[in-house]
């Protein structure tokens, strides 16, 4: 039986497909695996029983991963599986940015007592006109899942698209519209876009990333949106460019209170992926990869690990091994079953970075006695067994 353990709310839908070899449990001390959306697991001691984390959602800052990586848990993510939530959301920051609808309805809002309202609205509307997205020129950086999304929404609305991601995927050009202009140069969004939207994960390597530099390059009247993460965007310069009308709004969805006290700031609380399709997708695709890795070692969307799939094991036993990625590992392994007099039928090694993974099945079941000799080879970091 495994046992796991929810960090957030995670859809029903979801775990409800977590067969009869599971149980939820309250305490995180007796789980096998976590789900987990928002909440940040940095300053958590990891249970030596986990070995797996499933993030209902892309983001993975909220997970400390290099600790992950040295207990032997993988960490997976769902991507993709938020991404029509949050292209929604974007696309319906660039219509709250070009006009003032906000603006309007707080009016509406402040005059519902007035029996006028509807003589005084058709006097009063000229203060929140605004402008059409429509031939504008929308710069978004990360053409991931989302940034994808967003780039053939926008084409279709009549924008003029710019997409910059130095490191794209064959398969995300692939999806993307051919009508897109693609960049190579970030600072070419900077110069030419009224809109610019960034969607990239955040690491060490993309903090800050929009700062006073870029900000420096932007126009006036540019409109910069930011539903990845907080972080992303310098808020000492982004603050310092509302305050001084450096750039015409900031639409964003990680409220700080500098922000939330900006009139040209439009906030909203992390609602990119709060709908119930994203919050349904994101479990299902979540309980589905945990089960796979938890009862046949196999790695799909893992964010720490290589992938790797050997299906479901036919042979007595299949034994997986998390190890460091360094020379003679794979020697030890096989000569250590040959030392046991266990005869390995199907065997796939896979590194990524400093870790490696190993999924081997065997002709005959090997003992726990057996398994802790594999366990204690250097550089060793977790084995699991399974049928
Ligand atoms: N507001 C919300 O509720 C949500 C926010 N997010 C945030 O959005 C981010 C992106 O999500 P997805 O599109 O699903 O991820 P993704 O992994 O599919 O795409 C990220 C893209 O960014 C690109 N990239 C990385 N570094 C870059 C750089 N320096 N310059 C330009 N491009 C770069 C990558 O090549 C990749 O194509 C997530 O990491 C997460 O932080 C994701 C889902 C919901
Ligand atoms: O689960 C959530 O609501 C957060 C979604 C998000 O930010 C992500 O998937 O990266």
């Amino acid at each position: 039986m495994y046992q796991y353990h929810c960090l957030n709310p995670i859809a029903e839908v979801g775990l409800k497909n977590f067969n009869g070899n599971y149980a939820k449990t309250d305490k995180i001390e007796d789980a096998d695996a976590v789900l987990v959306r928002s909440a940040v697991m940095h300053d958590m001691d990891l249970p030596e029983k986990l070995c797996v984390i499933g993030r209902a959602g892309a983001g993975v800052n909220n997970i400390p991963l290099g600790k992950c990586s040295e207990q032997g848990i993988a960490v997976f993510n769902t991507p993709g599986a938020n991404a029509n939530g949050v292209k929604e959301l974007v696309i319906a920051g660039l219509l709250l940015a070009s006009r003032d609808i906000v603006g309007g309805i707080h009016w509406v809002q402040s005059e519902r007592q007035n029996e006028e309202i509807e003589k005084l609205a058709e006097k009063q509307k000229k203060q929140f006109a605004g402008g059409e997205i429509k031939g504008k020129k929308l710069g978004i950086i990360g053409l991931g899942a989302i940034g994808i999304l967003v780039a053939n929404a926008a084409v279709a609305l009549g924008m003029e698209v710019y997409g910059y991601d130095p490191f794209i995927s064959v398969e995300a050009a692939w999806k993307l519209s051919r009508d897109v202009h693609h960049t190579t140069d970030v600072n070419e969004i900077y110069r030419e876009c009224d809109y610019i939207t960034i969607h990239v994960p955040l690491m060490d390597s993309t903090k800050g990333m929009i700062g006073a530099d870029a900000i420096a390059l932007m126009k006036p009247s540019v409109v910069v949106l930011n539903f990845a993460r907080g972080p992303l965007v310098d808020q000492k310069a982004i603050v310092e460019a509302l305050k001084t009308n450096r750039i015409h709004k900031y639409v964003t969805d990680f409220p700080t209170t500098d922000l939330a006290n900006l009139k040209n700031a439009i906030v909203i609380p992390h609602l990119g992926a709060s709908t119930k399709e994203s919050e349904d997708n994101c479990a299902v695709m979540a309980v589905k990869e945990i089960q796979d890795y938890l009862e046949n070692g196999n790695i799909h969307n893992s964010v720490n690990y290589p992938n790797c799939d050997m299906g479901v094991c036919k042979d007595a036993m299949r034994v997986t091994i998390i190890h460091r990625n360094i020379p003679n590992m794979l020697t030890k392994f096989t000569a250590a079953f040959g030392d046991l007099g266990i005869n390995i039928e199907k065997l796939t090694n896979v590194t990524r970075g400093e870790y490696g993974y190993v999924m081997i099945d065997l002709g005959n079941v090997a003992d726990e006695e057996e398994i802790e000799k594999i366990r204690a080879i250097e550089g060793v970091l977790r084995v699991r067994t399974m049928k």
